[in-house]
């Protein structure tokens, strides 16, 4: 709450005068039972009509006062909350960019969803709500009692002694509520897990027929939201009928001993008036309590959810002797034993790799599914680190480098072609915010996606679908080439990113990625590809155990050849060739 609560320091002065008008409503509101006893006392029992009129015109005078200041102070609560929320989200979302992927593996992405939408708009509603009207009713209730008190003792003191019975019962609501919301907002990111994983595969469902199935999925997630919010309010509105009964039984001892002393000319009629009037003012208030404690509640609760985020320690960081390296990278990739086990995991994907690629050099790189490819292709930028072992960039440890000038140097092209909505060029230009339009078509052209862009209705400026849903699979793939090469790379990883494209656009893509004079990496099923590389490494269940050009491996290693023999026949055996 602490974490939360310093957001609110650039608008403390704003929150002062927006409380200093909350008070300004809280005292007209206090003062008015004070003004009702004296109208009764000096006004209508002593029949005195002037007294009337000037007290009544006074009574009328602080309202309109109170009234103005409502507003003013409704206009103050949603500038300051809803910049409040609006600070609270930016500084979430950029903790969330910050994060590395073992930290994005604590949370669910929809978990961070709701924590950066609902949560956050929970919190900033509490604090308008009690810029507004949530701070009065306690205070209603504590200045309540403190002016019957003054007014006459002996009836007041019957509400003080009410008090400490309904901070007992609030105090344990409070508690008791904060973990029942924190259990809801849980519910709410199930619920939007499922959400969303259903918009998302929404093609896949339809050919599956999985309708019923994600309808079920999605009816016991929304049941679950349904029970544990019911229950929450229901524990939460257990409090109303408490307090107020405690309220109740307090009015009617006050005006049982309030006419009693009437009855024997103790007090004037308009001191009862008026602690009754107290006392109905804090019923009231308090009747507002259940929607209170349920809002801080939430507030708690949601609180805690979004200072998890923000308190998350980013593991990885540049390390303290990373060097500012202002030279462009030369492009020689070395790893030196490196052994790799996702944090999540124990078993270790990557053993005691070895290799070398010179700089401009391009290398494919074949094996299994699941065989280590792509986490090989994490560790080069560092998304991960290796556990064991060293990996070097021209000669120098890439722990050593700044992460945003090793990652600015290095055009990475994951296996699934991940797009923008927005337009082609946008799409490409978000390798390189400030390319210039040759830069875009230059790279869009050695990425042999120019022709197909030029054929679309609006060419450079056509629109793409959410993750680019109106282009073909090798469409993207492609584009997002483009995208990495507009960055100029000086490490190029292809992870499979040219298994939908034909050979002979394939064989052009590696032909003119030469141009960029950049250390190739490719990772790919296909021979045809690694025919082409300088060099192929061969991984089988996280290790190398081959490295070689083609002839080099067809000649060493039975693994290579079969692969080549499946996809070409065995007349790509020379007769002298021997099989180990
Ligand atoms: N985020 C992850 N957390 C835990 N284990 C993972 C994660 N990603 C991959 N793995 C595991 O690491 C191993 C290697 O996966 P990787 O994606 O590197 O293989 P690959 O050779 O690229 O496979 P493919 O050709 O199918 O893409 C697999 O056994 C996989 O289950």
């Amino acid at each position: 709450m602490k974490k939360i609560l310093a957001f609110t320091k650039p608008y403390r002065f704003l929150i002062i005068f927006a409380l200093f008008l909350m008070f300004v409503e809280l005292a007209v509101e206090l003062v008015q039972p004070l003004l009702m006893a004296k109208i009764i006392d000096d006004g209508i029992v002593a029949k005195d009509f002037n007294m009337v009129l000037k007290w009544g015109g006074i009574m009328l005078g602080i309202s309109l006062l109170a009234f103005i200041s409502g507003i003013i102070n409704s206009f103050y609560a949603s500038h300051i909350s809803q910049n409040f929320g609006y600070d609270i989200r930016k500084k979430l979302f950029e903790k969330v960019q910050s994060f590395s992927f073992t930290n994005l593996g604590r949370f669910e992405t929809s978990s961070l969803i709701t924590r950066m939408t609902n949560d956050v708009t929970q919190i900033q509603t509490t604090l308008f709500m009690s810029l507004r009207i949530m701070l009065r009713a306690p205070l209603t209730v504590i200045f309540g009692i403190a002016l019957a008190l003054i007014v006459n003792f002996q009836l007041g003191i019957f509400l003080a002694v009410a008090l400490p019975l309904l901070l007992v019962c609030m105090k344990w609501i409070m508690k008791k509520g904060g973990l029942l919301f924190r259990t809801v907002q849980g519910k709410l990111d199930r619920v939007n897990g499922v959400m969303q994983e259903n918009l998302t595969s929404m093609r896949l469902i339809k050919a599956f027929l999985r309708k019923d199935y994600e309808v079920n999925r999605f009816t016991k997630a929304a049941n679950e939201l349904t029970k544990g919010t019911a229950s929450a309010f229901r524990t939460i509105e257990m409090t109303m009928p408490i307090m107020l009964l405690v309220m109740n039984v307090t009015i009617l001892v006050v005006l049982w001993k309030g006419s009693l002393q009437v009855s024997n000319s103790e007090v004037k009629i308009g001191e009862v008036v008026a602690v009754v009037n107290y006392a109905l003012r804090i019923t009231s208030s308090l009747s507002m309590f259940s929607f209170i404690i349920m809002f801080f509640s939430r507030a708690k609760a949601s609180s805690k959810r979004v200072t998890e985020v923000l308190e998350t320690d980013v593991d990885l960081i540049d390390s303290a002797d990373a060097e500012e390296e202002k030279s462009a990278l030369e492009g020689k990739i070395e790893f030196q034993e490196a052994s790799f086990k996702y944090p999540n995991s124990e078993a270790e994907v990557l053993k005691n790799v070895s290799f070398t690629v010179h700089s401009g050099e391009t290398i494919a790189i074949l094996g299994a599914t699941g065989s280590g490819k792509s986490s090989l292709f994490q560790l080069i930028p560092r998304l991960y680190e290796a556990n064991s072992g060293s990996i070097f960039i021209d000669d120098q440890e890439i722990k050593k480098y700044k992460l945003e000038h090793l990652r600015k140097q290095i055009g990475l092209v994951p296996q699934e072609a991940m797009l923008f909505s927005g337009s082609v060029q946008s799409n490409i230009m978000w390798g390189k915010e400030d390319a210039t339009m040759d830069e875009v078509i230059f790279a869009a052209k050695n990425a042999q996606i120019h022709e197909t862009i030029m054929a679309l209705p609006q060419q450079y400026d056509s629109i793409l679908g959410q993750k680019g849903i109106n282009l073909s699979g090798g469409q993207k793939q492609r584009l997002s080439i483009a995208r990495a090469l507009v960055r100029n790379p000086k490490i190029l990883l292809l992870d499979d990113s040219t298994s939908a494209l034909d050979l002979k656009t394939e064989a052009k893509l590696l032909e003119a990625i030469k141009k960029y004079n950049c250390t190739t990496l490719i990772i790919t099923q296909k021979i045809s590809t690694a025919m082409q590389a300088d060099k192929t490494l061969l991984l089988e269940d996280g290790m190398i155990i081959a490295e070689g050009t083609h002839e080099e491996l067809m000649k060493t290693t039975k693994l290579y050849r079969k692969i080549t023999e499946s996809q070409f026949g065995k007349e790509m055996f020379t007769h002298d060739q021997t099989v180990n």
